[in-house]
């Protein structure tokens, strides 16, 4: 059998070429035009960057190397029993393009058990930090207290690297760190929220499996994991997580150091953190109506206060999706089938009956739909992880898996530097200035 590492060598071999022959021949065909409101605004909708790891359809949602989520949680390997699939044989699709067999899903579970390892400075550096640093703080610092093991930042420094192999040391270090985030992240858990009690991992599990085995939640929070990390892989390259992490594994910066980094943007509230936001909100506004499951006039009442008070509505709205997120959905349908009658449950549920129609009124939001994190917290809430300021470290885990394809592809094609000109104010008025004159003649700029 051909390992993990040996697929994508031969993917790479042939992928160098379609990417040389667009750039020989038609480097210069243009994709995008950027307006004045793109400059300021973000850069929404700016075609400039490059991935097959995953796309994302406005009205579609999101879809990993060509496959839904449905899709790939029917087609790829599952453990004995169990309805979700391995994560490892996710990363396996997510790297290659390629739906493994269960034997080559396995060689990568084999492959990151022996990876996994934890340096114990990690966890002398976390419980040397203040133990109500925020979790994200501790799942940044723990990465990049790492940078130390890199072995693509040893192979430049001793003058071994080039364009043709330096993606080999980036999927060593992407291997070795994706393999000791459960750990990480279940260690963090429970230093700040269960007395420092850790748990051992389990050898004879998958990454899900052992995830939940060291948060000490019972199964079948596995399967939750499972799902959960897959979820949370992708959303092709443009969000905030992905592109800091590709922008600064641009600069040849190790995958210790862009991970890091990625894993900085996810912890911001309109990313990542949201989804601990929402919980938030919720609880906020339950104690205000007393306690008890509000009423949809109530709920209303709650979602005019937070937009009249100018903030968002979390979980709400989306800079790409125009349509309810596919990855909201697939959460729903879980809770539909496993905690169906659940209060949280019912009342998120309201919520999507409510909100779209306020956002709507209220005239803002280009999309009223809403996203991931509206629907994730639910879950863990269920299962016993009701510390929300702990979600986006599961967000960081599985967005792991996606950010570091990526930058493997990212060496492996040669991808420079990125470095985007910046203009002016004054440049941009001139800019306007000369457009409204060439409409005052009769011609376009
Ligand atoms: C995993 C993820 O990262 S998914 C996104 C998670 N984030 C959230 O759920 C936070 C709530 N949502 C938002 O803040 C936004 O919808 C974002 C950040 C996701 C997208 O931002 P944008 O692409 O700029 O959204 P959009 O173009 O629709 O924004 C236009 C206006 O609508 C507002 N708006 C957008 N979404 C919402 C919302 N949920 N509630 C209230 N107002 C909103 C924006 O703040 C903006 O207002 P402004 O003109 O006063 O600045
Ligand atoms: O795509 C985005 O901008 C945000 C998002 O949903 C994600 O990164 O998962």
């Amino acid at each position: 059998m051909t390992t993990l590492k040996e697929v994508l060598a031969k993917k790479i071999e042939e992928h160098r070429k379609r990417t040389t022959k667009l750039l020989v021949e038609h480097g210069d065909v243009k994709i995008s035009e950027v307006t004045i409101a793109q400059a300021i605004g973000g850069m929404r909708g700016v075609k400039s960057l490059v991935t097959d790891i995953s796309y994302l359809d406005p009205y579609e949602g999101i879809r990993f190397r060509g496959y839904t989520i449905q899709e790939v949680m029917e087609k790829l390997p599952k453990p004995e029993g169990k309805d979700y699939p391995y994560v490892e044989g996710f990363l396996y699709l997510l790297l290659t393009g390629d739906i493994p067999t269960k034997e080559q899903a396995l060689e990568v579970v084999e492959d990151m058990r022996k990876r996994s390892q934890v340096p114990q400075y990690v966890f002398d550096m976390l419980r040397a930090l203040p133990r109500d640093s925020h979790p994200m703080a501790m799942f940044s610092a723990a990465i990049v207290s790492m940078q130390r093991e890199s072995v693509f930042a040893k192979a430049y420094s001793e003058g071994k690297f080039n364009k043709y192999n330096s993606w080999e040391y980036m999927y060593e270090d992407v291997l070795n760190l994706l393999a000791k985030l459960p750990q990480i992240g279940a260690f963090i858990y429970r230093l700040k929220y269960k007395g420092d009690t850790q748990i051992d991992p389990d050898p004879n599990l998958d990454f899900g499996g052992n995830f939940a085995r060291m948060m000490g939640i019972d199964p079948p929070y596995d399967e939750v994991a499972r799902m959960y990390f897959i979820l949370h892989s992708d959303h092709e390259s443009g969000n905030v997580s992905a592109h800091t992490t590709h922008l600064v594994a641009s600069a040849l910066s190790d995958a210790y150091y862009s991970l890091a980094a990625g894993i900085n943007g996810l912890a911001g509230p309109l990313h990542g953190l949201a989804n601990q936001e929402v919980l938030a909100w919720i609880q906020k506004f339950m104690e205000k109506f007393g306690g008890g499951v509000p009423t949809e006039e109530q709920l209303k009442q709650a979602v005019w206060d937070t937009l009249n008070s100018g903030q968002v509505i979390p979980g709400y709205g989306h800079a790409v999706l125009r349509k309810t997120d596919p990855r909201y959905t697939a959460q729903r349908e879980y809770c539909l089938k496993y905690l169906p009658d659940y209060p949280l449950f019912q009342l998120v549920s309201k919520l999507y009956d409510v909100v779209p129609d306020i956002l709507k009124q209220h005239g803002k939001a280009k999309n009223p739909w809403p996203n991931v994190d509206a629907q994730s917290g639910v879950i863990q809430w269920y299962y016993g992880l009701t510390e929300y300021d702990f979600y986006t470290v599961l967000f960081g885990i599985g967005r792991a898996l996606g950010v570091l394809s990526n930058i493997t592809w990212d060496r492996a094609l040669g991808y420079p530097i990125e470095r985007p000109k910046s203009v002016t104010t004054d440049m941009l008025e001139e800019f306007a200035k000369q457009a409204q004159e060439a409409k005052e003649n009769g011609h376009t700029a």
